[in-house]
């Protein structure tokens, strides 16, 4: 039995990909380059059963993308509730903007087109319940840094791709220049210590990482 074959079987015992979301992640594999970085089927149910047990008021996300995360994590907002979702590249932008629009999020939805590190500064009022940092994994920490003060008590931060293809391990052997995977360590090795989360590693998909505010 393969990797393949045990995320067929998870797949086919979780809830059905809504269609607007197959839509997206159709049109994302046909039209963009890397659209392995979309969240996709299992991993987007996985979003949406934590947002629907936290209720969030307030969630980020960092790293948009095409927006099937946005989607996945808009669907357990608390009424009234508002999602942030940050994207640096601006050509996503009218994408993401149509499929936030037919699912209906346009009010409960605000993309910001810039980098992640200048658009929080902005947003330094806000208490986040939830948040995804999926964004470039250099930056992993600084983001964390960023948020982690205005994460509620309780909060979740989930950081995605930290197993980074396996090479996280320490066993992989790394380049001289791959300065990714040594940050995706360092984020790592960091949060089994850092007193103001509780981490959770699940090794599915390429790693989620969930961090339970103190
Ligand atoms: C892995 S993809 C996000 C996938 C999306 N969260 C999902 O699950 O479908 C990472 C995205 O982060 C964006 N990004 C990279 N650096 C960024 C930065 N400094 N600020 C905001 N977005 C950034 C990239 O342009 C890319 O679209």
């Amino acid at each position: 039995m393969t990797d393949n074959d045990i995320q067929a079987y998870a797949n086919q015992h979780t809830a059905p990909e809504p269609p607007l979301l197959h839509q997206l992640w159709r049109e994302t594999h046909l039209q963009l380059l890397m659209p392995r970085m979309a969240t996709g089927h299992w991993q987007g149910r996985l979003l949406s059963m934590l947002s629907h047990l936290i209720k969030p008021s307030r969630v980020l996300e960092i790293g948009t993308f095409t927006g099937y995360a946005t989607l996945s994590l808009a669907e357990g907002l608390a009424a009234g509730g508002h999602l942030h979702t940050i994207e640096i590249n601006p050509e996503r932008e009218s994408r993401i903007r149509r499929y936030v629009a037919a699912a209906g999020l346009a009010e409960a939805v605000t993309l910001h087109i810039g980098d992640a590190r200048d658009v929080l500064a902005s947003l330094v009022g806000e208490v986040w319940d939830l948040v995804f940092i999926d964004a470039d994994k250099l930056h992993n920490a600084r983001y964390f840094e960023l948020v982690i003060n205005q994460v509620c008590p309780g909060g979740l931060v989930v950081v995605d791709n930290v197993l980074w293809g396996g090479k996280a391990l320490p066993d992989y052997p790394l380049k001289a220049n791959d300065h990714d995977t040594r940050a995706v360590r360092a984020f790592n090795a960091q949060m089994r210590h850092d007193p103001r989360v509780v981490p959770l590693l699940l090794p599915v998909r390429d790693g989620l990482l969930l961090l339970r505010k103190v």
